[in-house]
């Protein structure tokens, strides 16, 4: 297994550690901390618009059977890694806090404080939400696909009044607290992403992760693709290289300037997680 700045794994197979070694072992490797700080990560489990290939952003998609099982088994993985937490944090959206719930229900946590931003969302997928990733391929070239998913300022097609997951999401109740009408997205690139994810991060994460609280977030493929761009100081052409798996935890350790000592270590095996990041890389083809 590798620590250090670039991405590492742990090896051999199956999709999480916990299924291939004992717990005992698990705590060993994770019980040990080399940074100040920890944190752990993750994306939801497989959402039904995952599932279906559809573009989904802002919308409110549930978690699929399969990913509801990922979910458990992540909570399961962060049990046998000894993988404790004092607050959790994720986005308003259910596939974001119903993975976050299985995780700590899981793992015997599930009375610590949850705390659910809008800034944690997934990016806003702005026109392209509903849209089939295949489909969109097909009709517009998998190069203007791969530029709408993974370019860092080029943002989709706004989401304008007459598209029909508009209403749904902008006059969704959960967002009476925040952003402001003003500030309400019709679509984000990962840069503009990033602008309303760090401040959640600077003001809130730190603080707590400085009081020595023990933190995990339950996010999304582009929001945590804009914090880990940010704590690995990734370049804008490098994070387009990076497609995070669902439901696979994984770790940070920071030293005392909040850089990474440990970097994206992942509870699962280096080879389905190298699979399961293709996978979503594949997601933008046309069939
Ligand atoms: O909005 C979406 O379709 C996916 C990410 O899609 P890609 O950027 O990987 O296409 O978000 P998530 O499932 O993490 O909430």
């Amino acid at each position: 297994m590798t620590l250090g700045r670039s991405i590492s794994f742990c090896s051999p197979k199956p999709l999480l550690l916990s299924s291939k070694f004992p717990a005992s072992i698990l705590r060993q490797i994770f019980g040990k901390m080399t940074g100040k700080y920890r944190i752990v990560m993750v994306r939801h489990g497989e959402s039904e618009w995952n599932q279906k290939n559809l573009f989904c952003g802002w919308y409110d998609a549930n978690l699929s059977e399969k990913g509801q099982n990922e979910a458990k088994a992540a909570g399961k993985a962060v049990k046998d890694a000894g993988l404790k937490f004092d607050v959790a944090h994720t986005s308003v959206l259910t596939r974001a806090q119903v993975t976050l719930k299985a995780i700590l229900d899981e793992s015997g946590q599930g009375s610590i404080p949850v705390n659910k931003t809008w800034r944690l969302n997934e990016r806003h997928y702005g026109g392209l939400t509903g849209m089939n990733k295949a489909e969109t391929a097909a009709k517009y070239g998998e190069e203007q696909v791969q530029i709408w998913r993974r370019s860092f300022d080029t943002p989709p097609p706004p989401m304008e009044a007459d598209h029909p997951y508009y209403d749904n999401i902008v006059k969704d109740k959960r967002y009476a607290d925040g952003p402001k009408p003003e500030e309400f997205p019709k679509f984000e690139s990962l840069k503009l992403t990033i602008a309303r994810t760090l401040p959640y991060w600077n003001d809130c994460i730190v603080p707590q992760l400085k009081e020595g609280k023990n933190l995990i977030i339950a996010a999304h493929g582009n929001s945590l693709r804009g914090i880990v761009k940010h704590l690995d100081n990734m370049s804008d052409e490098a994070i387009m290289g990076l497609n995070l798996p669902t439901g696979i935890p994984f770790v940070y350790e920071l030293d005392e300037n909040f850089k990474p000592v440990v970097s994206m270590k992942f509870l699962g095996d280096e080879e389905t997680v190298k699979k399961a990041m293709a996978d979503v890389a594949a997601q933008g083809k046309a069939k």
